[in-house]
């Protein structure tokens, strides 16, 4: 078996180990250590790092934050890591002093990792987003840092697009009108302004993942589907893409929101385009916060010409659950929002199911053990794709070069001659913008070669950072 093969590693240390979901205490913090460290052990050195110091997979640190699914904890655990767990995200200076030490980290939405946090990492090889949106990483100064950054592209989409699917029908009926009023004891028996949702017209702004899923799920309840995308997407089932945002909020009687966040969605729906939207169309937003202006929507519902409101996600959201958290200090115009009718609030649960969040547990552990234990970057978001076949470590004398570096020429003809007194079994190398990334087997290699060809590397003044795995 190679010691550097995830599953054969894991099924070895699912013996050992005693680690389940279960085990998790509700204490704030939790940290989990498997006695036995895998075999894999290696010289990882970067730029931010002062000294040469080979460690064993017992050695890796990983901080995982805001309630990272137990499976990744598993994952983690099996593979003979450190890890210290967070059910919230934690506050600026505390994330600092944290991140200086540990070789990974894992978070949600919330936690932001600019570079005013990131440059504080000493140690740092991968970041996992447990989630689908990865805006609240620096991406461009995460590399530059020969930090690989992962996510998980899918998992949730469907959580989200059931979510949105019942929030077309709870703000179509005022359902969440209906029963908080029977809450406080008054029975309000309306039909008027309630509609069936069956032929309305469903607009899709970002018809990305989420949106072509829901777009399937809106077609099976008999809504007609339009959306709007910046690039040219074919329509599942029936759905027809208009060519303008214009064309859309002008048709649609709901209009949803799936697209990233970026400087171009910033504010994508405000006062001249709730303007543009049919009289009493509802506006649903599961993307991110600053896509929509909601002091203009706040107005656009006093004025009446928008008939209802979801709203999953905020500009400023909470670092953890708790009561008073949704306050005027975190949003301006909270207490605004909350007094106007049919408007259903939900605390950033779009892709919060059992399902969700166990898969995506399972998926972004997995992407960031094989980075951390082989150095495969298949999935990074702001890394050339580098892969090679599992490293054999039953094989004497062979070592794993990972060697990140600034795209300029001539790097990889002085990177082969300081490899070239050895046999180079395999090789693959990309690039991706200001970053490339080179990663080679070498065999014949003994003790003292191992430390020489870190120091050669070490000295190219094109490296971001080398680890060598043997
Ligand atoms: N509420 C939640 O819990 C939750 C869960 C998952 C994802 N999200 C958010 O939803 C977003 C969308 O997720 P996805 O998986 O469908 O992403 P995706 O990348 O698969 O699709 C996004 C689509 O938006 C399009 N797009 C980008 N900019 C646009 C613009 N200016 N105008 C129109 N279209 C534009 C893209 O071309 C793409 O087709 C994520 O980026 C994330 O922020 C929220
Ligand atoms: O980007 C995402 O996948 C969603 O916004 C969900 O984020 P969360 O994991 O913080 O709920």
């Amino acid at each position: 078996m190679s010691a550097l093969d995830i599953n054969n590693l894991q099924n070895s240390f699912n013996q050992a180990l005693n680690v389940s979901a279960g085990a998790v205490s509700t204490s704030p913090t939790q940290s989990y250590m498997n006695s036995v460290p895998a075999r894999l052990h290696s010289y990882s050195v970067s730029q931010r790092q002062k000294a040469l110091k080979p460690f064993f997979t017992g050695d890796i640190k990983i901080l995982l934050l805001e309630n990272v699914n137990q499976t990744a904890v598993e994952i983690f655990t099996n593979q003979g890591y450190q890890v210290e767990f967070y059910k919230s995200s934690l506050p600026e200076e505390e994330l600092i002093e944290k991140i200086k030490d540990v070789h990974a980290i894992g978070i949600r939405s919330k936690t932001q990792l600019g570079e005013n946090i990131l440059k504080h990492a000493k140690n740092l090889v991968v970041v996992g987003c447990f989630c689908i949106g990865t805006n609240q990483v620096d991406l461009k100064y995460a590399a530059s840092m020969g930090v690989s950054v992962f996510n998980s592209p899918f998992s949730n989409s469907r959580s989200v697009a059931e979510l949105v699917i019942a929030e077309i029908i709870v703000l179509a009926r005022q359902i969440g009108d209906r029963s908080i009023e029977l809450h406080t004891g008054t029975w309000n028996k309306v039909s008027s302004r309630c509609w069936e949702v069956r032929g309305k017209t469903l607009g899709i702004i970002g018809y990305g993942h989420i949106g072509s899923q829901l777009s399937v799920l809106a077609e099976s309840m008999g809504m007609h589907v339009i959306y709007y995308d910046i690039v040219t997407i074919m329509s599942l089932g029936t759905a027809k893409q208009v060519s303008t945002l214009d064309e859309l909020l002008n048709k649609a009687d709901f209009v949803t929101l799936h697209v990233p966040e970026t400087a171009d969605t910033k504010n994508l729906l405000s006062a001249p385009q709730f303007a543009a939207m049919k009289d009493g169309a509802y506006v649903i937003n599961a993307s991110r916060g600053t896509v929509i202006d909601i002091p203009s929507l706040i107005l656009a519902m006093k004025a009446g010409k928008i008939g209802g409101a979801a709203i999953d996600v905020f500009p400023h959201e909470p670092a953890k659950n708790g009561a008073g958290a949704f306050s005027d200090d975190l949003n301006k115009w909270t207490s605004e929002l909350v007094s106007l009718p049919n408007v259903i609030l939900t605390p950033h649960i779009g892709g919060s199911t059992e399902e969700a969040q166990s898969a995506i547990g399972v998926e972004v552990a997995s992407a960031m053990s094989k980075y951390i234990n082989e150095g495969a970057s298949v999935g990074s978001v702001n890394f050339p794709e580098v892969s090679l076949r599992a490293l054999n470590l039953d094989q004497d004398n062979t070592v794993r070069v990972l060697y990140i570096h600034k795209n300029v020429p001539g790097v990889l003809k002085t990177v082969n001659n300081i490899l070239s007194n050895h046999n180079i079994e395999k090789q693959f190398s990309d690039s991706s913008g200001e970053i490339a990334y080179l990663m080679a087997d070498i065999a014949d290699v003994n003790q003292s070669d191992i430390k020489s060809i870190y120091d050669e590397l070490n000295k190219t003044p094109e490296k971001i950072s080398i680890r060598l795995l043997y």
